[in-house]
């Protein structure tokens, strides 16, 4: 925690009021002649749990890269803790933003251990130089912390998907982040490994590091989320707790389908 923001400028008219963890504001994004994200505005404060969903194609992974800088904005301002974020993706574990990748994008051939090692490797130095016993202690209490401790030796490429995830979600942990951005945390779990996901993203949000998370599984987000934003070609629909968000009748529209009644 306390991560000093690096290769951001601070904003000398930043008032004395906390900032919210992550301010998204009149964000918009284009890939040529498609406008995949239109003003979308909207917050994660601290600590708390934020979940953004919307129909395929709806913008929401856009989101995530462009606060990674990632894709270039068109217009619009990202801030992490009052720091306007650069709009390039170096310097994300400085800045304290941790990110996991719906296509896992862990090291196959590398034990569960070493693939936790790897950022704080790059943090430390990169290379071998960074596997110290301080690195290594972190990472084992991170992999404890997940129920993984016992897997540290084996091979990713051996273990059932359920577990790799958790290997995914300890890697984006190991590094201590004040912003956790999950991309589809539950996709392919079944109910069991869902409700343990739940329990460990409250436990992360309740030390204080603050989740925004893309998902599908409805039932997930609405257990496990504070507000949720819900997009919609490219457009923030809706934006409430979950009780607000279920009652919208926009939101059945776009996300489920349903006609509004007349
Ligand atoms: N690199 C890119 N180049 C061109 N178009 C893109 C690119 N990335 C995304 N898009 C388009 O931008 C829109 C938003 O895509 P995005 O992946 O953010 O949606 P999503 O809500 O995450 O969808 P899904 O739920 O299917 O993952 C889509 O129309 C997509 O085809």
């Amino acid at each position: 925690m306390n991560h000093m923001p690096s290769g951001v400028e601070p904003d000398s008219t930043a008032a004395s009021a906390p900032e919210p963890r992550l301010r998204v504001d009149q964000l918009t994004v284009r890939f040529g002649g498609l406008t995949a994200l239109e003003a979308v505005s909207f917050e994660v404060g601290r600590g708390e749990v934020v979940a953004l969903i919307g129909p395929n194609g709806a913008g929401k992974t856009t989101v995530f890269n462009a606060v990674c800088g990632l894709v270039r904005r068109a217009a619009g301002g990202i801030r992490i803790d009052g720091a306007t974020a650069p709009n390039r993706p170096t310097g994300l574990v400085g800045r304290g933003v941790a990110r996991t990748l719906q296509g896992l994008g862990l090291f196959d051939s590398l034990t569960v251990l070493e693939n936790v090692l790897v950022p704080l490797q790059a943090q430390r130095g990169g290379g071998g130089a960074g596997r110290t016993a301080d690195a290594e202690d972190t990472a084992s209490g991170c992999l404890a912390q997940l129920g993984l401790a016992h897997l540290a030796a084996v091979p990713v490429a051996a273990l059932p998907y359920p577990e790799r995830k958790r290997v995914a979600l300890a890697r984006a942990l190991v590094t201590d982040p004040d912003l956790l951005l999950l991309d589809e945390p539950a996709g392919g779990l079944g109910e069991e490994d869902i409700e343990a996901l739940g329990a460990a993203v409250r436990e992360v949000a309740a030390s204080g590091c603050s989740v925004l998370l893309v998902e599908h599984h409805v039932d997930f987000v609405m257990g496990v989320a504070d507000r949720i934003v819900v997009l919609d070609f490219g457009r923030v629909i809706a934006c409430g707790t979950p009780d607000e968000v279920r009652a919208d009748p926009r939101v059945e529209e776009a996300y489920l389908g349903i006609e509004p009644a007349a």
